[in-house]
């Protein structure tokens, strides 16, 4: 559609004002005629433009409202990308990212924990309250460390707390902590008196790979299991590859 054929009845009064303009010896009457001409179309282009301009107000509000709403389910699932659904906490992939930031220039202290005979607790009083263990068990993990660490759930009955810029003793000290915590108060959704967990601690020096610090948290947990449960076992390197404690016990 062309300019004219968009605004036909306004490009006819247009031109007959043009032509009344133009020709000497115009009636008064032609001139009403003309002027009358002009008036209705002009009237008739404020009111649409005054109608365009609210429906753009409109869609532009709407767009904005979307917008919002856009920019809120991409966070959300950016949060359910990188969180554990049952307890909240950082899931396997995201504390994998964390550390391999942190390890591009911290230090990293790497605490791995593991409930003990959870699968007993699963089969004695069902999969809802092994749930309900697993939340409690994130929340005593938080009172436990106040703010300090990142807790990641790396897989069933599997947690890993990430802290950066600590020795292997504060880290070895801060999981006995945890321990006790755990250990010492009982589960108020569990009827049993005592939920336990056995603790892997690794150490690494910046620009170390992660996978091998997880791999020594994970051989020092096997230890703490193998050695009665309940218990803190630590692995640590002194610089990439060079051991400097084994399965040290604390
Ligand atoms: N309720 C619940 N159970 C889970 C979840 N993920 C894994 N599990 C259970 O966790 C149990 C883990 O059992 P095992 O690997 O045998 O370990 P364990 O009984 O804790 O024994 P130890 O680790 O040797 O002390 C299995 O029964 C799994 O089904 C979960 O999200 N919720």
């Amino acid at each position: 559609m062309n300019d004219s054929d968009l605004f036909e009845a306004e490009t006819a009064a247009l031109n007959s004002a043009y032509d009344v303009i133009s020709k000497d010896g115009v009636s008064g009457e032609e001139c009403r005629l003309a002027l009358d001409n002009l008036a209705k179309s002009y009237h008739r282009l404020m009111r649409e433009t005054r109608r365009l301009i609210a429906r753009s107000d409109r869609k532009e509000l709407e767009l904005n409202t979307l917008n919002g709403k856009l920019q809120q389910l991409t966070s959300e699932l950016d949060y359910k990308a990188r969180h554990d659904n049952l307890t909240g906490v950082l899931n396997r992939g995201a504390v994998f990212d964390r550390a391999e930031h942190y390890l591009t220039k911290n230090m990293l202290a790497l605490i791995v924990l593991d409930i003990d005979f959870f699968k007993r607790i699963n089969d004695d009083f069902g999969h809802p309250t092994g749930d309900a263990v697993l939340r409690e068990l994130v929340q005593k993990l938080k009172s436990a460390l106040n703010g300090v660490g990142e807790i990641g759930r790396v897989g069933g009955e599997e947690f890993t707390v990430l802290l950066p810029d600590i020795t292997l003793e504060d880290a070895v000290e801060i999981a006995e902590c945890i321990r006790l915590a755990i250990a010492s108060e009982s589960f108020s959704c569990f009827p049993r008196p005592h939920v336990t967990a056995s603790f892997g601690v690794s150490w690494s020096q910046a620009n170390c790979d992660f996978e091998d610090a997880y791999g020594r948290a994970d051989a020092a947990l096997y230890n703490a299991k193998h050695s009665g449960r309940n218990r803190v076992e630590a692995d640590g390197i002194f610089d990439c590859g060079y051991l400097l404690k084994s399965s040290e016990t604390f």
